[in-house]
C-alpha cells in the first residue's frame, strides 16, 4: 500500500545532524529544550543556530517543559522554531495566548500514553486549540517527570484509538525503530513519526540506522 508516512527526526544535536537527518528524508526536526530527565537536551544558542541553517519546507520543532504562555513565549523567542512542541501539560488558555502572540507558529501538544483516558486529554487539547498531537511514552506524574526520549513504546491501541478520533494530524513516538517501524504504522495508522533514540548510536545520529528506518518507512 503507498504511504507518505511523514518522519520527524528528534533530539538534533548540530548543524551536521540536522543536515543528515533532512539527507536521509526528515521531514522536521526536534530541538529539545530544557527538561527534567532526558538525553537530548540542547542549548537553546544552538538550538536557534540550528533552526537559522534548516531550509524550507523543513519544520523545525521547539521541544518545551514550559507550561505557562509567557514561559513558552520566552522559550521560543530564545530559538524562533516554526513549531513549539508542548510535551507537558498546559492550561486550556494557553492555546489561545500562543496563537494570539504568534499566529504563524503551529502548536503540537504531547500526549503521554498510559491509558484510555488519554482519548479524552487529547481531544481535549485539540478542542483548546492544538494544531496537532504527538503521541509519547514519558510519565509526567512521577517526582522527576519522564517528558520524552524514553525509548520506550506505549500501547498502540490506545494510540490508534486517538489517530482515528482526533480532527488534526497525528505523530506517534516512543521506542521506534527499524525493527518495528512497519508494525507502527499498520497497527496505529498515523500522519507521522517521531524517533530519537532508535537511530542514534553513543548518543550520536547513525546514517545507518536512520536509513534503515526510512527504507522501511517509505
Ligand atoms: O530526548 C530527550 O531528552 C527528551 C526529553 C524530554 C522530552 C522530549 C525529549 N526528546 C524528544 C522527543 O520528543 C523524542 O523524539 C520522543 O520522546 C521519542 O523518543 P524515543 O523513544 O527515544 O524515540
Amino acid at each position: 500500500m503507498f504511504t507518505c508516512t511523514r518522519l520527524k527526526v528528534c533530539c538534533i544535536s548540530s548543524p551536521d545532524e540536522a543536515r543528515l537527518a533532512i539527507q536521509l528524508g526528515a521531514d522536521a526536526l526536534g530541538l529539545v529544550g530544557a527538561m527534567p530527565s532526558g538525553p537530548g537536551v540542547v542549548a537553546d544558542s544552538l538550538a536557534a543556530d540550528i533552526v537559522r541553517q534548516v531550509p524550507p519546507p523543513i519544520a523545525t520543532f521547539m521541544l518545551t517543559s514550559e507550561t505557562t504562555a509567557a514561559g513558552i513565549l520566552a522559550h521560543h523567542s530564545r530559538v524562533q522554531a516554526s513549531t513549539i512542541q508542548l510535551v507537558d501539560a498546559v492550561p486550556a488558555d494557553t492555546y489561545a495566548q500562543l496563537r494570539d502572540a504568534l499566529p504563524t507558529v503551529k502548536l503540537v501538544q504531547v500526549i503521554h500514553v498510559t491509558d484510555e483516558r488519554n482519548v479524552a486529554e487529547a481531544l481535549t487539547a485539540v478542542a483548546n486549540g492544538a494544531d496537532a498531537l504527538l503521541l509519547d511514552s514519558g510519565n509526567p506524574n512521577l517526582s522527576v517527570k519522564e517528558l520524552g526520549g524514553t525509548g520506550r513504546v506505549h500501547n498502540w491501541q490506545i494510540s490508534r484509538a486517538i489517530v482515528d478520533q482526533s480532527p488534526v494530524p497525528v505523530f506517534l513516538a516512543g521506542g521506534l525503530n527499524p525493527a518495528n517501524v512497519r508494525e507502527a504504522i499498520e497497527q496505529v495508522r498515523p500522519f507521522g513519526l517521531d524517533i530519537c533514540s532508535g537511530v542514534r548510536t553513543d548518543g550520536q545520529l547513525d546514517a545507518d540506522k536512520l536509513r534503515a528506518f526510512v527504507d522501511r518507512l517509505r
